[in-house]
């Protein structure tokens, strides 16, 4: 059964400026749907800027074993043979997908509708995480499910033979479960609708649509609702993977605490539906400025050059939860260094992500010595000052990449040094952040201090 390596405790300290360009890797999103998609169509789908994180490697994997053709021609750059809708094969081995969530759901979903059964699985975070959020949804498409007690992998899914459409409004806001029935949908014959109250990342819907299905989304009384015609032919796409906002986050919030810094961050996504840090960093008085807005593989793209800036806490929306959803760990380390009280409600999905990260940040802050209140879905982080918060602690990263990448980032801006027990789930999602963030000067070292 999948494990995560041996843990590779790391220690960030404060060290001067940071200056300099930081190209973060690929959108972790879009990889694992070109991956998935590629597979589902009909030729060779050409991928550049794949990002080559364990995540997504997994999901290459699990195409392989589906039957579609998955090569490597350089770096970033892969090339799938699809095998089209309805055209996945059983797998003969045991479906691991490690670390990964998306994967998993995603996954699970698009092979729901074909007459194959697989078996999931994957590491000791991913084992703990909910699945009946998707298989509830499949199982109204025909699609039967055995898993551990609470919906937990390992699962076998038997998927439908004769699949039926489906209509389904998601009950909490979700991309993954919104996708898995979507790619679900994708072998069931007429229209698989789903509505969700408040939009999630918007990816599977943009990448069907460039892959040839008739998908479309209208804003409703329901809520925002989206209608796609089952058994396309989806037909093989070029895919040019934009950078990730969510990697983006790390070097950015980096360099607003780092006395001095001044850093370019180019070609980053700023889809609406995954900007929110932006947004509320330049709430909390970030200096932040878009350059060169553009578009790169049907994504809104910018430059993003970031400045040392002095920042104040606030009220985060509640609504512009899942716009921000990955960046709420970083998000409090940033509010630890600002001056007054940042509140974050509306986020109780953070307490089933790689970790519970309400429970994981408050506690490492907590240990860094900033005062914090929780409840099951809000995080309040009494901000210390810039400069003020003591540090000298280890944190608990619990199998999770964003924990580890946070805790390392508040290490640059602490008083003290700041360990992580385990860096390794860093490899998931940024395999090249110690390197990215050597590179603008940060001391990030191996060890603990
Ligand atoms: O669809 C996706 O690619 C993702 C959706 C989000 O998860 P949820 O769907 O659980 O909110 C996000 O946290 C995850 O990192 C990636
Ligand atoms: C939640 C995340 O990923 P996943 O759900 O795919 O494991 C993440 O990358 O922060």
């Amino acid at each position: 059964m999948s494990g995560h390596g041996d843990p590779i405790p790391m220690t960030s300290r404060k060290g001067g400026a940071l200056r300099g360009v930081a190209e973060v890797p690929g959108d972790k999103s879009i990889s694992h749907r070109a991956l998935i998609l590629g597979a589902l169509s009909v030729g060779r789908t050409e991928i550049t800027g794949l990002l080559e994180g364990q995540d997504v490697l997994d999901t290459a994997k699990a195409m392989r074993a589906f039957g579609a053709t998955v090569t490597q021609h350089g770096p970033g750059a892969w090339w799938v043979e699809g095998v089209g809708v309805g055209g996945f094969a059983e797998p003969d081995h045991v479906i691991d997908c490690g670390n990964s969530g998306t994967g998993v759901r995603l996954i699970m979903g698009c092979m729901a509708t074909s007459p194959i059964t697989a078996t999931f699985t994957g590491d000791a975070s991913l084992r703990k995480r909910p699945m009946g959020r998707v298989t509830d949804p499949i199982a109204l498409f025909g699609a039967q499910s055995y898993g551990r007690a609470g919906g937990r992998l390992p699962m076998t899914i038997v998927g439908a033979a004769e699949p039926v459409p489906v209509s389904y409004t998601t009950p909490m806001a979700s991309a993954q479960v919104k996708s898995a029935v979507l790619l679900a949908g994708l072998n069931a014959p007429g229209q698989t609708v789903v509505i969700e109250k408040t939009p999630t990342r918007d990816h599977t819907e943009r990448m069907l649509r460039g892959f040839g299905a008739e998908i479309t989304v209208e804003d409703t009384a329901e809520g925002h609702k989206i209608t796609l015609q089952g058994q396309p032919e989806l037909k093989a796409q070029t895919v040019a993977v934009p950078r990730d906002p969510s990697s983006a986050a790390f070097p950015v919030c980096a360099a607003l605490l780092v006395p001095g810094s001044d850093i370019l961050v180019p070609g980053v996504s700023q889809n609406p539906t995954r900007n929110g840090l932006f947004l509320t960093l330049k709430e909390m008085g970030a200096d932040i400025e878009f350059l060169n807005e553009r578009e790169e593989g049907g994504e809104p793209v910018a430059d993003l050059r970031v400045r040392y800036s002095e920042l104040h806490g606030i009220t985060v929306p509640a609504e512009r939860a899942a716009a921000q959803i990955d960046e709420y760990p970083v998000l409090s380390v940033v509010a630890a260094c600002a001056t007054g009280t940042t509140i974050m409600p509306g986020v109780h999905e953070l307490r089933v992500k790689e970790s519970d990260r309400i429970d994981a940040m408050a506690r490492g802050l907590e240990a860094c010595g900033v005062r914090i209140e929780e409840d099951e879905d809000t995080l309040i982080v009494h901000g210390m000052g810039p400069g003020n918060v003591p540090g000298g602690a280890t944190c608990a990263t619990h199998i999770d990449h964003r924990i580890a990448m946070s805790f390392l980032v508040l290490g640059l801006a602490s008083q003290q040094p700041i360990s992580v027990d385990d860096g390794s789930p860093i490899a998931t999602s940024f395999p090249v952040f110690e390197d990215l963030m050597a590179g603008l000067g940060a001391t990030i070292e191996r060890g603990v201090a």
